[in-house]
């Protein structure tokens, strides 16, 4: 049966390795479900890609969404594949997150200096000596684990994921440039890429010594439509994974309550688990101060079959956060963004 709609898709998407790749992703799932149409791939920069060197939390929102989105509601595309945690939780006017695809691997994982990893020199983050330098670009990240770890050191380190790599695997001299012994990255974007030999440890609310939460969606892909093209969002079908739709916009949810954003230190784990003979789902979170000396966890679990019902039990939990000291957090956080400090990631 033909499909409804345009026979061309056009599909926008960042240029860098990762993107592509899942872009990739995407368009095979469509092209097994939809054999007569044909995709397009309409690769771009966007602001975070073209400024590698201002710290993420300065550069706010949808840097690396709008230009994109700006291209979908003039028609100039019919889609775009996000890595869904670069998504705000609010989407511009016109758009809207039509299909949330299955997740690789939502953890953040350890990948130690190609060095130390080749000698075997440590297998976790609590092997690292004191004063060790970790790279992350993640309010996120660096808050949960300063909590921790707090002996360790964290920089700031942009760039997309090979040239994250290669920051850390850098031999520099002490004093000579940026060092770093370990990265904090996504275990999803190293699985695409084919790396997934250089993760040394996978960091959840299980760690022993403690881990962390990870980002809002991270490890799903989010696929973007304009608002009411019907024909189209009908097509994305192929590509949902229900399950896992439900269990971002849960996630989504609790982000959007606090009112928080790509860099505001909120960390979430979701899991569908059985309880009274049904499969529920278990959301938890977490909101850390910058310098891990303040924190507030929740979990909440509930019977959940629509968007609706997840986003309620979303919401819900971040009230319950809120209530147990969160908002006290954020609105620090958000005082600090008038003096800079909120907008640092690192110590040196
Ligand atoms: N902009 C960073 C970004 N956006 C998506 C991923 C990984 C892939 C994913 O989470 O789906 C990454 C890399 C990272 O966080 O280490």
């Amino acid at each position: 049966m033909s499909s409804p709609g345009p026979k061309t898709i056009r599909v926008g998407t960042r240029r860098s390795a990762l993107a592509l790749a899942q872009t990739n992703l995407v368009i095979a799932a469509l092209q097994r479900a939809h054999p007569d149409l044909t995709f397009e791939v309409h690769a771009m920069a966007t602001m975070g890609d073209r400024d590698k060197t201002t710290p993420l939390p300065a550069l706010g929102k949808g840097l690396w969404t709008s230009e994109l989105e700006a291209r979908l509601t003039s028609g100039e595309i019919d889609i775009i594949v996000h890595s869904l945690k670069d998504m705000p939780t609010t989407l511009p006017e016109g758009c809207v997150l039509a299909c949330v695809t299955a997740r690789e691997d939502p953890r953040d994982v350890v990948v130690f200096k190609k060095r130390y990893q080749e000698e075997g020199r440590y297998k976790t983050l609590s092997d690292l000596p004191q004063g060790s330098v970790v790279g992350t670009s993640s309010v996120r990240r660096a808050a949960q684990l300063r909590r921790r770890y707090p002996g360790l050191v964290f920089r700031d380190v942009r760039g997309n994921v090979e040239t994250r790599l290669a920051k850390c695997d850098a031999e520099v001299e002490e004093g000579k440039g940026e060092r770093y012994d370990a990265l904090i990255i996504a275990a999803a974007g190293l699985k695409r890429l084919g790396y997934e030999g250089r993760i040394s440890q996978y960091l959840d609310s299980t760690t022993e010594s403690g881990g962390l939460l990870h980002a809002v969606g991270q490890g799903a892909l989010g696929i973007e439509a304009r608002e009411g093209d019907e024909a189209v969002i009908q097509l994305l079908k192929a590509a949902e994974d229900r399950p896992t739709m439900l269990a971002t916009f849960a996630e989504r949810a609790v982000m959007r309550t606090l009112e928080g954003g790509c860099s505001v230190p909120i960390g979430v784990e979701t899991a569908w688990v059985e309880e009274d003979g049904k499969k529920k789902l278990r959301l938890r979170a977490t909101v850390v101060s910058l310098d891990g000396k303040e924190a507030v966890d929740g979990e909440q679990t509930a019977d959940v079959n629509t968007l609706e019902e997840a986003e309620v039990l979303g919401k819900e939990l971040a009230q319950q956060l809120s209530t147990n000291g969160a908002q006290k957090i954020l609105d620090d956080i958000n005082k600090g963004r008038v003096t800079g400090a909120a907008l640092k990631v690192s110590d040196v």
